[in-house]
Parts: structure tokens; sequence; C-alpha cells
């Protein structure tokens, strides 16, 4: 039997109603913004639904609810215009809203999780491979 389903603790202990708030708050900004403002108009027109299932997309990841079954690598590569360069932006403007709608331990430990999880998605895409962005290729 997998105890863990039953256990397992969040992993990140924040309420259902501070992921809601984070995510409204983060697209708000989002919507507005210079850099990513124009790369989601082009892919987001309903933004109901799209903050929806990113709130699923962290409630799976924080509070290992099984809500999320997207593969969001595939979506930002298959997206064309994401590129490298958005994840600093994306990332500032998330650190920027968990700052402030949460308890510090709770923002520091939901950043951490977001900048790892950035970094996994930005070397997904396909121009990290050149030389410029991934150094290690020289090695090779
Ligand atoms: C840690 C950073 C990020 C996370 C956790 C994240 C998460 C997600 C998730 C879960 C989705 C939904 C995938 C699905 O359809 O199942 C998504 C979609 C998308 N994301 Fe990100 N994302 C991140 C960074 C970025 C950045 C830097 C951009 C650049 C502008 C971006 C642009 C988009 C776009 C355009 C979509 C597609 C919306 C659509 O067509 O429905 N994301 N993202």
């Amino acid at each position: 039997m997998d105890r863990r389903r039953v256990t397992m603790p969040p992993r990140i202990p924040v309420s259902p109603a501070q992921i809601d708030r984070v995510v409204t708050q983060f697209y708000a900004r989002v919507r507005a913004d210079p850099i990513l403002g124009p790369v989601f108009a082009a892919h987001v027109s309903d933004w109901r639904p799209h903050e929806e299932k990113i709130g699923r997309f962290w409630r799976n990841a924080l509070l290992l609810q099984r809500c999320y079954d997207g593969n969001p690598m595939q979506v930002h590569r298959a997206a064309g215009d994401v590129k490298p360069a958005h994840f600093t932006v994306w990332l500032a403007l998330f650190d920027a809203v968990l700052e402030q709608e949460l308890p510090t331990p709770l923002a520091q430990a939901w950043s951490a999780l977001a900048h790892r999880i950035g970094r996994g998605l930005r070397y997904g895409l396909p121009s990290e491979s050149t030389m410029a962005d991934a150094p290690f290729l020289g090695e090779a």
C-alpha cells in the first residue's frame, strides 16, 4: 500500500485560499507587464480557465493534491515565444506577489519551489541549447 497517499502532509502549508489570491494577483501583474503581457495575450484570451488551471497546478505541487496532470514543459515549448529571459521577469513578479500575500516563511518556501520549477522549464526551452546559454556544452 502506498502509505504516502494518506499520511503525507502538505509540502508547503499554504491554504487553497492563499493559492487563489497569489494566482489572481500574479496574473493581474503579468497582464500589466510590458514584457510578459504581450506573450500571454497571444495565448490566453479567457483568463478565468487559465487561472483556474494554474491554481490546480500549484495545489498539486504545494499541497500534493492530485488535481493537475498537464505538461507545462511541452506547453511552453509549443508556445514558441516563451524565451529563457522571460523567466527572470516571471520569477521577480512572482516573488513580489508572494512577499505581499504571505508570511515570510511561506513566501520563501514557495519561492524556492517556483525557482526550482522555473529552472527546469527554462532549460527545457530550445534556445537554451546554444553555447551562450549553456556553456557546459563546450566541454563535450
Ligand atoms: C516557474 C515559472 C513558470 C511556471 C511554474 C509556469 C506554469 C505554467 C503552467 C502550469 C501552465 C499551464 C500548462 C497547461 O496548459 O497545462 C503554463 C502555461 C503558460 N505559460 Fe507558464 N509557467 C512559468 C513560466 C512562464 C514564463 C516565463 C512564461 C513567459 C511568458 C510563461 C508563459 C506561459 C504561456 C504563454 C502559457 C500558455 C497559456 C495557454 O496557452 O493556455 N510561463 N505555465
